[in-house]
C-alpha cells in the first residue's frame, strides 16, 4: 500500500508539490497523469525515497520510505531516464540486483529473458532505447515486488511490447496483490489496466476517480423522442453535455445508470442507445463541467 499525506515540496522559493495526497491499495494499479512539469516525476521520487519532503508523509507498506533500505527492497521503480552502469551486461546488472535485493526470483528472470527473447550477454549501453526498457521490466518484475513505481514506463516501446509489459504487470497485480503507480501523458493507455486515476497540476492532485464508479456514474446516451422533452428531462437528471444532430440528441448525463433509464423511458423515446464513453471524455465532460480545459492538462 502506498500512502501520501499532505506531501509539499519546494525547490527554493518554488513550490513543486502543494498538500499531495493519495492512496493506492494493495492489488490495485493507479494511473497518474498530467501536463509536462505539473510534478509526476517529483511525486515519484518521494515515492522511492529520492527526495525528501517538506511537508507530509510519504509511507509504504506502513513505514516511512526516506531512508529506509528494508522498505526500498520490495520496491520496483522505472525511472523516464533509465540508468545502467555503462559496461554492464544484462547478466552483471542482474547479478547487482540479486545482493541488493533479498527477494530476487532467479527463475522468474530466465523466463521473463525467454519472454522478452534477450540474450543476457549483450551490454545494455548497446541496446535500443526500447530494449533497454525492456530489460528494466525484467530486472524489476525479477525482484518481486509488493509495489511497482512506474515513471512513464511504455514510452519507447512498441505496441506488442507495451501488451506484453501490460499483461505482466496485470498478472502481478491479480496474483500477488501488489500495488502498482503508474506516470503516463497518455489516458488512453491506462484506462484498461488502472484501477484509480490521479490528474496532476501544478504541483496538485486536481481529481482523482475510482475508474468503476465513475464509468457507471456518467452515461452517453442517444435519444430521439416525438417531441421535445428535454425541458422536462433536464429538469429531472444532470446533464453535462448535449448536442442535437438531426432529430437526435447525444447527452452525457450524470446518475445511477438505472434511474436515468427509468426517467428517459417515462418520455416514450422513438429510439435511446446508451453509448460507451471513453475515460478521455468522461473526464473532458466532468472538468468541463468545472470549468477546466481537460485538453490543456492530460495532452
Ligand atoms: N531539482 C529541481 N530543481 C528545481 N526545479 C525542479 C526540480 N525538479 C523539478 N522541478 C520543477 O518542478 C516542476 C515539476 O517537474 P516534474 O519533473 O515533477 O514534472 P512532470 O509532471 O514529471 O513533467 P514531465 O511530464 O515533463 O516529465 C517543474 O516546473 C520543474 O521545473
Amino acid at each position: 500500500m502506498i500512502e501520501v499525506k499532505n506531501l509539499s515540496k519546494s525547490f527554493e522559493a518554488f513550490k513543486a508539490l502543494k498538500d499531495v495526497n493519495l492512496k493506492v491499495k494493495k492489488g490495485s494499479i493507479y494511473g497518474l497523469i498530467g501536463a509536462n512539469g505539473s510534478g509526476k516525476t517529483t511525486l515519484i521520487k518521494h515515492l522511492v525515497g529520492v527526495y525528501k519532503q517538506d511537508e507530509g508523509e510519504v509511507i509504504i507498506n506502513g513505514k516511512d520510505i526516506y531512508e529506509n533500505n528494508e522498505v526500498k527492497s520490495t520496491l520496483g521503480y522505472i525511472a523516464d531516464d533509465l540508468y545502467h552502469f555503462p559496461m554492464y551486461s544484462i547478466k552483471d546488472m542482474a547479478h547487482f540486483y540479486k545482493k541488493l535485493y533479498p527477494n530476487w526470483n532467479e527463475d522468474r528472470y530466465k523466463s521473463l529473458l525467454e519472454i522478452f527473447e534477450l540474450d543476457a550477454k549483450r551490454r545494455i549501453s548497446r541496446l535500443s532505447k526500447g530494449m533497454q526498457k525492456q530489460v528494466a521490466f525484467i530486472l524489476t518484475l525479477s525482484i518481486m515486488p509488493d509495489i511497482m513505481i512506474l515513471d512513464e514506463p511504455i514510452d519507447g516501446l512498441d505496441p506488442l511490447m507495451r501488451k506484453r509489459v501490460w499483461k505482466l504487470i496485470v498478472e502481478d497485480v491479480a496474483e500477488r496483490e501488489i500495488s502498482v503507480l503508474i506516470s503516463s501523458h497518455n489516458l488512453k493507455e491506462l484506462e484498461d489496466i488502472c484501477d484509480h486515476v490521479g490528474i496532476m497540476n501544478k504541483g496538485t492532485i486536481l481529481l482523482e476517480r475510482d475508474l468503476d464508479e465513475m464509468k457507471s456514474d456518467i452515461h452517453k446516451i442517444q435519444v430521439s423522442f416525438k417531441t421535445d422533452n428535454l425541458k422536462d428531462l433536464r429538469e429531472q437528471v444532470e446533464i453535462l453535455h448535449e448536442e442535437k444532430r438531426g432529430s437526435v440528441s447525444l447527452l452525457i448525463v450524470k446518475g445511477e445508470k438505472e434511474e436515468v433509464i427509468k426517467i428517459f423511458n417515462k418520455y416514450n423515446p422513438i429510439i435511446m442507445d446508451i453509448l460507451p464513453l471513453t475515460l478521455e471524455e468522461i473526464f473532458i465532460y466532468e472538468l468541463g463541467g468545472a470549468g477546466y480545459e481537460i485538453q490543456n492538462l492530460i495532452f
